[in-house]
């Protein structure tokens, strides 16, 4: 299982989705993995939340994931990390970005 799991974690490494190339897992949520990432035009590095669409369409909570989309674009706090972008990249995967 754990050998499956760092096998995953080395196909993903360098792997891009967009404009980002995906680094090391910073960590995990209920619904998918945030991943360190670098924005290949720029070089910035950004956290990148990788959510699963089908599993969020299976446990119906498509309408709460779009508030808290819409709620995490409206916050600018100095505490608070900012979304700086939401992004469709295949029929199966949403992502969000953080600055890292
Ligand atoms: N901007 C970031 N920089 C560094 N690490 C982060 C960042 N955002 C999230 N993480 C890491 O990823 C983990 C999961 O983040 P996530 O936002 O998915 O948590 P959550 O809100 O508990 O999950 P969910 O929204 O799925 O319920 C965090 O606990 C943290 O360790």
């Amino acid at each position: 299982m754990v050998r499956k799991e760092e096998e995953k974690q080395k196909k993903e490494k360098g792997m891009q989705l967009g404009k980002y190339e995906l680094g090391r897992t910073l960590g995990e949520g209920n619904f998918g993995k945030v991943k360190l990432a670098k924005n290949i035009e720029t070089g910035q590095p950004f956290a990148v939340k990788i959510l699963e669409k089908n599993r969020i369409i299976d446990l119906k909570i498509t309408d709460q994931i779009k508030r808290e989309i819409a709620t995490l674009k409206l916050l600018k706090h100095p505490n608070v990390v900012r979304l700086h972008e939401v992004c469709l990249i295949k029929a199966s995967t949403f992502v969000t970005q953080f600055p890292y």
